[in-house]
């Protein structure tokens, strides 16, 4: 994921992933315009393993990140060096989501993706709608429908990382890490999505898997096995 080179910056031609282009309007009597990005809605799944208590991410490189890291001088250059600027600058841990780019429900969508990216084989009935929101509302505004859902071990039945040329890395980060994650100064190398996702997670759903830690560890301490259901 980190082996990057032939880096250089080149005008958009037609593409299969993102239109831009200018809304015109007048609001209040006043002529305006505002410059947009047509792209694909969406969808992001919390993917949380029953087994072992922990959450999946995905850590994947995003050019996007990398590019606002590079100075607008170095952007200038002809290649941009690698050297001052690795890979690692751009890598970003997220929940597990993808576009909307076939024609097919948004549960199929997410089932989809859980497997491709996690590698978690997930009932249809196993994947909980939340809610949708709006991402990127200064330029895109387009639409992503938020899904939780729970698995286990054994539903673990491919090895994940994502299809054709994607490079994804499955990362498990337990609850108190995850509250360290959210309480971080930053800059958090992730979306306000996923933020939003381990939010929603930490107000609705830790509690519950909270007290199984409490409650083994307290067992543990007076010399007894427990069972973590
Ligand atoms: O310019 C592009 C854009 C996309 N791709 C391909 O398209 C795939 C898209 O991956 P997918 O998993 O479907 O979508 P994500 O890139 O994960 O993006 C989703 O997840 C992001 C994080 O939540 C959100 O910001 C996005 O709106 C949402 O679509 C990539 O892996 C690439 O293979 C390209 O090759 N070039
Ligand atoms: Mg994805």
């Amino acid at each position: 994921m980190e082996d990057l080179k032939d880096v250089f910056i080149s005008p958009l031609p037609d593409s299969p992933y993102v239109k831009p282009f200018r809304f015109n309007y007048t609001q209040n009597g006043k002529q305006k315009s505002w410059d947009l990005l047509e792209v694909h809605d969406s969808v992001a799944i919390i993917v949380f393993n029953i087994t072992r208590k922990v959450m999946v991410f995905v850590k994947q490189f995003r050019p996007a990140i990398y590019y606002n890291c590079i100075s607008p001088e170095d952007r200038k250059s002809t290649t941009i060096d690698t050297s001052k600027y690795p890979a690692s600058l751009g890598i970003a841990l997220e929940m597990c989501a993808g576009i909307i780019d076939k024609d097919k429900s948004v549960e199929h969508i997410a089932q989809e993706e859980v497997l491709e990216e996690c590698g978690y084989s997930v009932p249809l009935s196993g994947l909980h709608r939340i809610t949708s929101y709006r991402s990127g509302v200064g330029v895109q505004g387009a639409l992503q429908t938020f899904f939780y859902c729970e698995v286990t071990d054994a539903m673990k039945t491919e090895q994940g990382g994502g299809v054709d040329d994607e490079l994804i890395e499955v990362v498990e980060k337990t609850i108190p890490e995850i509250e360290e994650m959210v309480n971080s100064p930053g800059p958090i190398p992730s979306p306000p999505s996923c933020l939003f996702a381990l939010m929603w997670f930490l107000y609705n759903k830790a509690d519950k898997f909270r007290k199984t830690y409490e409650h083994h560890c307290a067992e543990c301490k007076k010399g007894k096995m427990v069972f973590v259901k």
